[in-house]
């Protein structure tokens, strides 16, 4: 099996991705994706194309090898049906409150830093540890009718209704499992956002300080979200400085054009599913304009689960099948028909 992301002699844990797609559509060699070394990987791919699809192959293949493991943020609830076939778990992501940056909390709760309110949340996050301390300073310390003091207790109670603030979480726990799936239906795009910046910075640290025995991979799907809150700055150094010491990270995402240019830049595999709109597509191009011209971007597939692939170790562009899943996939939008 051809294996991309690494070169013809390299050997190690890989995930079978699927088939070479040859010009006529019919499926060729198999295809299979490095998991030996850290990766930064784009899925992109407009709506309903196989962006969660792939994902989820990935995942089955990080949860069946050994030497890895992975985080897998899941908005739509696509990839909560990995437990029924592989070595995974789902759970509802907790983290302590300070895992959160003071300095974020007030964008985080949608205060502006400058306003009372706002100042008011950065100091109960930096004197305290968890949201119950934070909440106990602002109760102990202001007058009720103090400038800003109702609200930043309002937003406060607001964090605390997300229900993923939790003292005694320890972050490290979700590298415990071969994968562990994140169940982020629930949550509120500022409530994601804050998972997926505690995961992010602790999975970097996480490598930093620590002699790994596995590799870790953070799977984030609908990527341009957290790009857009409070998640950025984490996702951005993980990016940048996140394979040094041994963190892959995967984005997917149906609009490419509102993901940094950072992400184009550090992406070292692109997998490019169908994109319709003009502004999606010349972002792809300008995320891999050397192998990326005119006619390649017209001739990206359109089927369910075919990808362009570029990967920046070999310098070549193919086009790929992405095989079948093995476990079932979850969170496809309600039809009527099927009722
Ligand atoms: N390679 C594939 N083989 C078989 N079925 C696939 C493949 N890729 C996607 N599908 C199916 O196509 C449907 C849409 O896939 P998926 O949910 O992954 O798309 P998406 O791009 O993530 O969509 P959205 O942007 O809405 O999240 C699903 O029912 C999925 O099972």
């Amino acid at each position: 099996m051809d294996v991309i992301g690494r070169h013809a002699d390299e050997h190690g844990p890989s995930v079978r991705l699927g088939h070479y797609l040859a010009r006529d559509g019919s499926a060729g060699a198999p295809v299979g994706l490095d998991l030996d070394r850290p990766h930064a990987a784009l899925v992109l791919g407009k709506r309903g194309t196989g962006k969660s699809h792939t994902l989820g192959v990935i995942a089955e293949g990080l949860a069946r090898a050994s030497d890895v493991t992975g985080v897998v943020v899941d908005p739509l609830g696509a990839l909560c049906g990995l437990p029924d076939g592989v070595s995974a778990r789902t759970i509802e992501p907790r983290i302590p409150a300070s895992a959160v940056p003071p300095a974020q909390w007030p964008e985080l709760l949608g205060l502006d830093t400058d306003s009372s309110a706002g100042s008011l949340v950065w100091r109960a996050a930096s004197d305290a540890d968890s949201l119950h301390e934070m909440r106990s300073f602002l109760a102990a310390r202001d007058r009720p009718d103090a400038p800003g003091v109702r609200a930043a207790r309002n937003h406060l109670a607001l964090a605390a209704d997300w229900n993923i603030f939790d003292a005694d979480a320890a972050l490290g726990d979700v590298l415990g499992s071969a994968v562990t799936v994140l169940d982020c239906t629930r949550l509120a795009p500022a409530a994601r956002d804050a998972v997926v910046g505690a995961l992010a910075r602790a999975l970097y640290e996480h490598a930093v300080t620590t002699d790994l025995d596995r590799l870790p991979w953070l799977l984030v799907d609908e990527a341009h979200v957290p790009f857009r809150g409070t998640a950025a700055p984490a996702l951005h150094s993980l990016l940048t400085r996140g394979r040094a010491p041994g963190v892959s990270l995967v984005l997917a995402t149906q609009r490419p054009s509102t993901l940094p240019p950072v992400a184009g830049a550090q992406a070292d595999l692109l997998l490019a599913h169908h994109l319709s709109s003009r502004a999606d597509r010349q972002a792809l191009r300008d995320i891999a304009p050397a192998t990326l011209d005119e006619t390649a971007l017209h001739r990206l597939p359109r089927d369910t689960g075919d990808a362009l692939l570029v990967d920046d170790t070999t310098e070549h562009a193919l086009t790929v099948r992405v095989r079948e899943r093995h476990t079932p996939h979850l969170g496809d939008s309600p039809r009527a028909s099927r009722r």
